[in-house]
């Protein structure tokens, strides 16, 4: 009773009421600032970060999903990439934001080991494929101009599209060989297949799991662009290990990707042509998405910067050697000019993510708990002043000079685009780095080149948004466009001032 009579003394109720609704303030309140956050986090992904960086200095983002937990530290960025994929797992990053059961074919994404080995095989010839790639990467392109209107020579066309065309062309003769490349369907499919994944796997996101199968079809259109793709290889994949089993390879051995599989690839199941299928559309996705990227912002800043188009021009003229062919690797201004370019324009804002599959400690203190992503604030890192000086400034020529803390900690004068280092993070680092980044820089410089030494580009006369971002991704706007124009023609013909 006297219990009672005290609970319901009003002085005490007045108190209990006014606790309760401090507390709902300040809950509401917190969890405002954290939806906030998410919300922020959608559409200026990028923004957020730099706002949120210190050098040196762990932070946590709240995205819709789960918190991230950032490290910049060089020592942090360092344990992050050694450690063991049971306490912080690529694998299962990558799982979360592809949804590979629904985007991909159900692929299993544990086949890194595979993917590793036959990159490093393709990364020993890759002089050998210079040849056709430079004839796809020229066939790429004059495609793109035939028919199109000119104006004093020069045609307008879109940047990424042009990008992930020539990039899937060259990649096709890699991966599947030479006869897909003259397979018009097959291209637009290669083309459409990555853009499938990507759009998908972000629609995925945001609805229930119930409905991700419907929504994967929808989006997809009913996995139009994979089916075609597994139609064209199964067939061919069928054909390959049946050679192989029977010893009775007719003429010389091919050497494109689908080969190395399926010499490699572990597993005898009855269902293994299926899945080395489903191996080599999984590699194609990383291949052509990423790569077309970087040719993007690359054009865009030749454009930019034309004062370097002559100096790359003669570095191209003096590379040529006595059997007329051009040593790709000797391009020291071309790798530095990408690198920079990449510096400046990452189009992924974070790296190495990792989701912890037990909660992990730092070195330094920092805790990701069980279940959230830790990661590097890459574009922040890349553009942070006290690590590379000027870094605001587009130079075309710093990775050449011995001038950045970067090229002191490589201890080396050139600093090569497919290094890798904390301060330099777009390609992770440590044993899970990408494995195609030679790969990648190769083709990427093979479709530059064909540009600067045979064409004249600018932008368009009104200069237009080019990028648009998107959580911590900065994506090119489709509808973006240079002018591009034949130097022949140039040479010939003087344009009205
Ligand atoms: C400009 C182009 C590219 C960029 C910026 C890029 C970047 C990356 C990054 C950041 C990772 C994750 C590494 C980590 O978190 O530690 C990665 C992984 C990977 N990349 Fe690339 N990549 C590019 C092109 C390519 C190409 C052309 C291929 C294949 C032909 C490729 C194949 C892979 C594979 C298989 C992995 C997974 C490695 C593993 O987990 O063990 N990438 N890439």
């Amino acid at each position: 009773m006297a219990l009672l009579a005290l609970l319901l003394n009003p002085e005490r109720i007045f108190l209990a009421v006014s606790v309760c609704l401090v507390y709902i303030l300040f809950y509401s309140i917190s969890h405002l600032s954290q939806w906030q956050e998410s919300a922020r986090w959608l559409f200026t992904g990028p923004k957020l970060l730099a706002e949120k960086y210190v050098p040196g200095v762990s932070f946590t983002i709240q995205t819709p999903e789960r918190k991230y937990t950032l490290v910049s530290s060089e020592a942090s960025i360092l344990e992050l990439s050694q450690a063991k994929e049971d306490q912080l797992s690529l694998v299962a990053t990558a799982e979360e934001v592809f949804q590979p059961a629904h985007t991909m074919n159900g692929i299993e994404l544990n086949r890194l080991g595979l993917q590793h080995r036959i990159l490093r095989s393709l990364t020993l010839r890759l002089p050998s494929y210079q040849d056709p790639l430079t004839a796809l990467a020229r066939q790429a392109l004059t495609n793109e101009l035939k028919g199109k209107q000119l104006d004093q020579g020069w045609v307008t066309l879109s940047i990424f599209s042009y990008a992930q065309k020539a990039v899937a062309k060259t990649n096709t003769y890699t991966f599947y060989g030479e006869q897909f490349t003259r397979d018009a369907a097959f291209l637009d499919a290669a083309v459409q297949y990555p853009q499938d994944v990507f759009v998908a796997a972000e629609a995925l996101r945001c609805v229930p799991k119930f409905f991700a199968p419907v929504m994967s079809s929808i989006v997809t259109r009913n996995h139009r662009a994979s089916r075609h793709l597994i139609s064209k290889l199964l067939p061919v994949i069928k054909e390959r290990l049946d050679a192989e089993e029977h010893g009775n390879t007719k003429g010389e051995t091919p050497r494109d990707y689908i080969q190395h599989i399926v010499k490699l690839y572990p597993d005898k199941s009855p269902d293994r042509a299926l899945r080395m299928v489903q191996q080599t559309l999984a590699l194609w996705f990383a291949g052509v998405h990423q790569p077309a990227m970087t040719i993007f912002y690359a054009l865009v800043d030749l454009c930019t910067y034309p004062e370097y188009i002559e100096r790359l021009r003669k570095e191209i003229d003096d590379s040529v050697n006595s059997i007329g062919s051009i040593d790709i690797n000797s391009l020291l201004l071309l790798d530095s000019f990408l690198k920079e370019s990449a510096r400046m324009n990452a189009s992924e804002s974070i790296s190495l993510r990792r989701k912890a599959m037990v909660p992990y400690h730092f070195k330094d203190g920092t805790s990701v708990p069980l279940g959230d992503w830790a990661c590097v604030p890459q574009r922040a890192i890349m553009r942070d002043p006290s690590i590379y000086a000027n870094a605001h400034v587009f130079d075309g020529t710093r990775f050449i000079r011995n001038a950045t803390r970067l090229s002191k900690i490589d201890g080396v004068a050139q600093s090569k685009f497919t290094d890798t280092s904390p301060f330099y993070p777009l390609w992770g680092l440590g044993k899970q780095a990408c494995p195609g980044r030679f790969y990648a820089a190769y083709i990427i410089k093979i479709i530059l080149v064909e540009i600067i030494q045979n064409y004249d580009i600018k932008l368009d006369a009104s200069p237009t948004r080019r990028c648009f971002t998107w959580r911590s991704s900065v994506l090119p706007i489709p509808s973006s466009t240079f002018m591009i124009r034949r130097r022949s023609f140039s040479d010939h013909n003087t344009e009205p001032a």
